[in-house]
């Protein structure tokens, strides 16, 4: 008898279309079109709306045409252009990209959720997003930053996975979006450590299983590491109609010629890697803008490569490995990309260079995109001043320092070397 197994497809939804959302939205479009027995063949993007006018970056500038100089709905724009003519201006997107400006109703029958904001919007977003979602979906956090609140830090896969109730993984690495939408060969890292009832043969839907991963540091105990291990909240299992959400088919959904993908399960490692580079990429910046020079940025990196590998211990024990931090994208090689040309280093390096402030030079020059190092540098601050621990944490605490006006780029090494 023909199995009934696999008649569905999985529908994705990118939740964001900045330069990161619209260039993962453009990659995975490539892929279900190559994969149409696993997935829909439209894939949503999640659009902020807002009214544009088309830049001269565009492939669509026409300085002779009224519609050039008329602002638009940049939704509409992105379905007529195929481009998203602010956040990723010059590259053509796959027809089968759908820009949709209604939230909820961009998700509204996807299993499969893609989360490229800034991690500030995380929050209000999901709430939008609770009760709307398929509740058999799962998630995966392309998002840098950490979530941090009087009630502790979390990972943003674990913000996303507590307020929706679903699984969700994180994709991280040393990916500067521009030079991925213009497939240049890079490489990412994936967590995706399924729940198993995605993995072995397909349960009933609705049966009760494993559940969203959570780490939540708690406040009150201090001393207490914590896990991302599964607790006891309870997933919905993905229907026997679908494909598996296995490890394989993930990296199908992501691995592209151009961008290939090492799966791992450290969720918080990749998810920590992301979010605590950006401090370090500032601190380069800083340097660099004094003029000191590529053994100055090396040192710099080194201490927050350090710092970075601590933290994950300290607050996350063993869920957090060494090695996803030495040995995988997400880690040491986003530090050194993020250090030599992302934009929480090129602005701080500016700011330095001009003797202005960093978020002038943010709204001056990056046009809408958000740099994600500044808002981390103040919450993990928080959190480790809660802690008592901002002095085993010198790097990031000068960083922090440095944003508040309270130390100067020059006092870097005497913050950095051991006392
Ligand atoms: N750009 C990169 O090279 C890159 C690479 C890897 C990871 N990331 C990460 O991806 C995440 C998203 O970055 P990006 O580069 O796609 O974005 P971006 O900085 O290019 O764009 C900002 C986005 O925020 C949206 N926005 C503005 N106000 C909003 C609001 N109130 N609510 C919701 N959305 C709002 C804008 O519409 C826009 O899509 C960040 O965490 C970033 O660290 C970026
Ligand atoms: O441009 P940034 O500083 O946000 O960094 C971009 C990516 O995270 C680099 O991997």
């Amino acid at each position: 008898m023909a199995t009934l197994a696999a008649q569905k497809k999985h529908k994705v939804t990118i939740v964001g279309s900045g330069n990161w959302g619209t260039t993962m939205a453009k990659l995975v479009a490539e892929n279900v079109k190559e994969h149409e027995s696993l997935f829909d063949q439209t894939v949503e993007m999640w659009v902020y709306e807002e009214e544009v006018t088309i830049p001269k970056e565009s492939k669509h500038y026409d300085p002779g045409s009224e519609l050039s100089n008329k602002p638009q709905k940049l939704s509409q724009l992105i379905n007529t252009t195929h481009e998203n003519v602010k956040y990723l201006p010059g590259i053509t997107l796959p027809t089968n990209v759908l820009a949709n400006p209604d939230l909820a109703d961009s998700v509204k029958t996807s299993t499969i959720l893609v989360f490229v904001l800034p991690h500030q919007f995380i929050p209000k977003v999901c709430d939008q997003l609770a009760g709307k979602t398929v509740p058999y979906a799962r998630a995966i956090c392309c998002t840098k930053g950490v979530d941090v609140s009087e009630r502790g830090i979390r990972l943003m896969s674990e913000a996303i996975g507590m307020r929706l109730n679903i699984y969700c993984g994180a994709l991280s690495g040393a990916n500067i979006a521009s030079e991925i939408a213009q497939e240049k060969y890079s490489e990412t890292t994936v967590a995706y450590d399924p729940p198993p009832m995605d993995s072995r043969a397909p349960t009933p839907m609705g049966t009760p299983g494993a559940s969203p991963n959570s780490s939540q540091v708690d406040l009150i105990s201090p001393s207490k590491p914590v896990s991302s291990g599964k607790s006891s909240a309870h997933l919905t299992a993905l229907p026997s109609e679908y494909p598996p959400l296995s490890q394989g088919n993930v990296k199908t959904l992501f691995h592209r010629p151009y961008f290939h993908v090492r799966i791992v399960d450290d969720v918080v490692g990749v998810s920590l890697g992301g979010a605590l580079k950006n401090i370090i990429a500032l601190a380069a910046g800083f340097v660099d803008g004094l003029g000191w020079g590529d053994n100055a940025k090396a040192a710099v990196m080194r201490v927050g490569i350090l710092e970075m590998v601590k933290f994950g211990k300290a607050f996350f024990g063993d869920s957090s490995k060494t090695s996803t931090f030495t040995e995988e994208s997400c880690g040491v090689a986003d530090v050194i990309t993020s250090c030599m040309g992302g934009r929480n280093f090129k602005c701080a390096k500016k700011a330095v260079e001009q003797g202005t402030s960093i978020y002038e030079v943010e709204k001056k020059d990056l046009n809408g995109q958000k740099l994600q190092g500044t808002s981390t540098a103040y919450e993990v601050n928080a959190f480790l001043k809660s802690k008592g621990q901002e002095s085993d944490y010198p790097l990031f605490t000068v960083v922090y320092n440095i944003l508040e006006g309270k130390a100067k780029p020059e006092q870097i090494p005497e913050w950095i070397e051991p006392k």
